[in-house]
């Protein structure tokens, strides 16, 4: 079983950004957020409960399914169930997941081999998750453009709405933790960056995620299963030519109570270049070379979990 290092914490931050959608004002604390910390918490969204509680109830149902039923859904490459591996390069945690493609037609497929038509409510509950998800991390993106001061308003929800986009799902089940001491820290997901654009995390009420602040301590986020908390992602923060910043964060499996999350992440197609925006660099130089997804992805999934992966495509600064 895999320990934490570092400074740990098990008292809750009270300080998470807080960003209320039904306010048009809440543009500016948006980019503070993604430049101070890279995540914030989304209130008054309207994302509709029902859906919500209706996907966690069939996720449930999923996971308490017996290990040979759930294997037969593995392995998650690169879709699938999973189970302790993350990823192809030796990470492990105590968590049990699936990882679905948000292309409803791959994701039909997908589901048809993977569990027959008993699946079919899981399938279209998914799909419309998504989609309700991917429209509210859309907005998030418009009026961070706007804020920005970017001409173009939708230059990052557009890569997101793409038919080829390449956005991804993810279930997280984390059981309770039979060996949790509360002396130890044992981890449920490690320490990473998201790839993509931008995540939108929903759990249960079980606590356990934590992020890392610019002074390298981790502080714990309370849970709050009505909210939605978003994640700056690597991609963002290469667009932003390093403004906004893409946060470290990890799950801890400190509980006796099980956690469920569920995460969208908004990816490009993989033939899009990303790079600073140029009305973004104003004067001051280009801190990544130019790549596309397809190239990132590649690299990343080549990486551990704790990489730093955008190192690779940082210039270096001349001296
Ligand atoms: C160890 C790994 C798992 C991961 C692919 C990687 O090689 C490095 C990035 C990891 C991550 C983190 C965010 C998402 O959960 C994920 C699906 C992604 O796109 O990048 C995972 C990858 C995974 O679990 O396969
Ligand atoms: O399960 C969680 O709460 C977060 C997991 C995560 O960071 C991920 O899947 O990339
Ligand atoms: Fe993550």
């Amino acid at each position: 079983m895999v320990l934490l290092s570092g400074k740990n914490c098990t008292t809750f931050f009270p300080g998470v950004p807080l960003i209320d959608l039904s306010n048009p004002d809440s543009k500016t604390q948006l980019v503070k957020a993604c430049e101070d910390f890279g995540f914030f918490k989304v209130i008054n969204h309207v994302i509709p409960t029902e859906l919500i509680s209706e996907l966690e109830s069939e996720a449930e149902k999923f996971f308490s399914l017996p290990i040979s039923d759930k294997e037969k859904a593995g392995p998650p490459d690169p879709f699938g169930y999973g189970s302790k591996n993350i990823g192809r390069n030796g990470d492990v945690g105590w968590v049990e997941y699936l990882l679905l493609t948000t292309n409803s037609e791959s994701n039909y497929q997908k589901f048809a081999s993977l569990f027959g038509e008993a699946a079919e409510n899981f399938r279209c509950i998914v799909n419309d998750y998504v989609s309700a998800v991917r429209t509210m991390a859309c907005e998030i993106l418009e009026m961070l453009a706007d804020e920005l001061k970017i001409q173009q308003r939708n230059c990052f929800s557009k890569l997101l709405k793409d038919e080829q986009s390449d956005s991804v799902f993810r279930l997280n089940h984390y059981p309770p933790c039979p060996e949790f001491q509360e002396s130890k820290n044992l981890i449920g997901f490690g320490e990473h960056t998201d790839p993509q654009i931008i995540s939108v995390l929903r759990s249960n009420n079980t606590s356990g995620l934590q992020i890392s602040l610019k002074d390298g301590n981790w502080i714990s986020i309370p849970p709050d299963q009505k909210s939605f908390f978003i994640n700056v992602g690597d991609s963002l923060q290469v667009m932003t030519n390093g403004r906004f910043k893409s946060v470290k964060h990890r799950v801890v499996a400190n509980s006796s109570k099980s956690r469920l999350s569920m995460i969208y992440f908004g990816g490009p197609p993989l033939s899009e270049k990303i790079a600073p925006l140029p009305s973004l660099i104003k004067g001051e130089d280009s801190l990544y070379k130019e790549f596309t997804w397809f190239e990132y992805k590649k690299s990343a999934f080549k990486s551990r979990l704790a990489d730093n992966r955008l190192g690779l495509f940082e210039k270096i600064a001349a001296s």
